[in-house]
């Protein structure tokens, strides 16, 4: 068993305890008695010292160049790379995500850093004609100053490093809140980024409570920025906190996201898909499916190959060998999940398969892969996001049908269709309300190269990831020059 250590905040380059003297254990959600490590439990004194070196070094830190900046991202990607197995099984006993999702996950860390690097020597404006004649007009971009980022447990390295790798390299300086459950795994990132050199002051980390930590870098003067993965209810709070002071917000939040599948659909395919995104990470992802939307002609068939599938499923330890998924993060998420179960049941769902926690694994908090049969667009469980192994089945006749179903919640963040129809395929990308529209492929699993974001309440309508990141974290700055 690995030793069990205490991690500080990084403040100002300084690896520094907490004012409050206080810490808290972060437990393995396979077995509750496992402690991963301890953080600090901070308090508003921590949080301004962090803010206040964040600021003082912004000046500097936007004078290098993009090319010196990013080079401090690519070491910082090397370190990773070299602590890839470390952090990802800290990853898997912090949050419960299987080894090789969580390496996966790790090695998608490695290679945010690296395309942030070389953002560092990409165009970052337009030279744009003038009615003058002899002016010269073009813009250019500045970054916004401190950029206070909030993340939540189930993308412990890649969310924390997707916020972090734009808002440096557009020369923004960064304190981070994450997710108490995961923590450490945070600790550690912030020690690969410490190794590689950046000087003291660019990058802070504070732990703490989101009610005080999280709140308190929303409502702090001297944060310009605002980026946060989270839940809807929190998210508003952010987004209102931050309008209030005129500060910019980028809020990444909910989704009940459907999978379309069409009579002619590879029903193979369409089965592995909605396994995989519906069921991994114990469906934990904000793009994961949940709403398994099928049309009349294969509906039985597709069933049918779903449950055996679904039946194979090995639930456990995620650090094992052969298990195909772990626990919930939490005992809060494992208690919504299975009140959201219930839900179904009384609302008329009938359970197909599974909804309990299985047999013999209770230190931890296992819930079964579940299915759910006879689900209408009503439902609570059709409607609220459930952020877990979940899945409802809800029988269509035809794709226009689907489509009305598929639309009929207040997220719009991913969604799929399954299907070998050109039409169809036409028809789903101009009618879904969703900012990811995948065909013929899982509802989860985001590139990094690629915008991101979701319509209606899945986000504040910005896009993170990919360039996308620069409208953000940067403000455009249009110059007029006459000679
Ligand atoms: N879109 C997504 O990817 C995610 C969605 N969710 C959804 O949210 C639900 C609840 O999960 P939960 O972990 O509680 O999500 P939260 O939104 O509570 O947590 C996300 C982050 O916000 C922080 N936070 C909490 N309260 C505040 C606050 N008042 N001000 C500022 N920051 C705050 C948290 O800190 P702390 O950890 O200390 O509480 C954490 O770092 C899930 O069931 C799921 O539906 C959850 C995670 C990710
Ligand atoms: O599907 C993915 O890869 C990313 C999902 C995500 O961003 C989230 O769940 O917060």
């Amino acid at each position: 068993m690995a030793e069990v250590c205490t991690y500080l905040n990084y403040i100002n380059g300084q690896w520094t305890a907490s004012s409050t003297g206080e810490v808290e254990a972060s437990i393995n959600p396979a077995n509750k008695h496992e402690i991963i490590g301890y953080v600090q439990k901070s308090a508003l004194p921590d949080l301004n010292q962090a803010v206040s070196s964040a600021k003082a070094m912004q000046k500097k830190w936007k004078k290098l160049s993009g090319n010196e900046r990013g080079n401090y991202l690519l070491k910082a990607a090397s370190i990773l790379e070299s602590r890839l197995d470390e952090i990802a099984e800290t990853m898997t006993r912090e949050m419960g995500k299987t080894l090789p999702e969580a390496k996966g996950e790790t090695a998608r860390g490695v290679a945010i850093l690296r395309y942030y690097a070389g953002e560092g020597l990409r165009s970052i404006g337009d030279v744009i004609p003038s009615t003058d004649s002899e002016a010269l007009m073009f813009t250019t971009r500045v970054p916004l100053g401190v950029i206070g980022v909030i993340t939540p447990w189930n993308f412990p390295v890649a969310i924390p490093i997707w916020k972090m790798a734009p808002a440096l390299i557009y020369g923004n300086t960064v304190v981070i809140k994450p997710a108490t459950e995961t923590a450490v795994t945070c600790a550690k990132i912030i020690e690969c980024l410490a190794e590689a050199g950046l000087p003291a002051g660019v990058v802070n980390l504070v732990t703490g409570a989101g009610s005080v930590i999280g709140q308190g870098l929303a409502d702090h003067p001297d944060v310009n920025g605002i980026t946060f993965t989270g839940s809807n209810e929190v998210g508003k709070r952010i987004g209102q906190a931050a309008l209030a002071r005129g500060a910019k917000y980028q809020l990444e939040m909910g989704g009940k996201n459907p999978v379309i599948v069409a009579n002619d659909a590879d029903l193979n395919v369409a089965v592995e898909a909605t396994l995989s995104g519906g069921l991994r990470s114990t469906g934990q992802k904000c793009t994961a499916t949940s709403r398994v939307i099928v049309q009349s002609g294969v509906y039985d068939a597709f069933k049918e190959k779903l449950l055996q599938k679904v039946k194979e499923i090995t639930v456990g330890d995620g650090m094992k060998d052969g298990i195909w998924m772990g626990p919930c993060a939490n005992e809060g998420q494992l208690r919504t999940v299975l009140s959201y179960i219930e839900k179904g049941i009384q609302e008329g769902g009938t359970l197909l398969y599974g909804g309990r926690q299985p047999q013999g694994l209770g230190n931890g908090f296992f819930v079964e892969p579940t299915v759910f049969d006879n689900v209408t667009g009503n439902m609570t469980i059709a409607q609220e996001e459930i952020f877990g192994p979940v899945l409802a089945l809800m029988k269509v006749e035809t794709i226009e049908e689907a489509l009305q179903l598929a639309n009929d919640v207040v997220f719009g963040l991913s969604a799929s269709i399954f299907t070998a129809n050109i039409g169809n395929m036409l028809t789903f990308i101009n009618e879904m309300d969703a900012g990811l529209v995948r065909i013929n492929a899982e509802s989860a699993g985001v590139e990094l190269q690629a915008p991101f974001g979701g319509m209606k309440q899945s986000s504040s309508h910005s896009r993170e990831q990919g360039r996308a990141a620069i409208e953000f974290f940067t403000s455009v700055k249009t110059v007029f020059v006459k000679a």
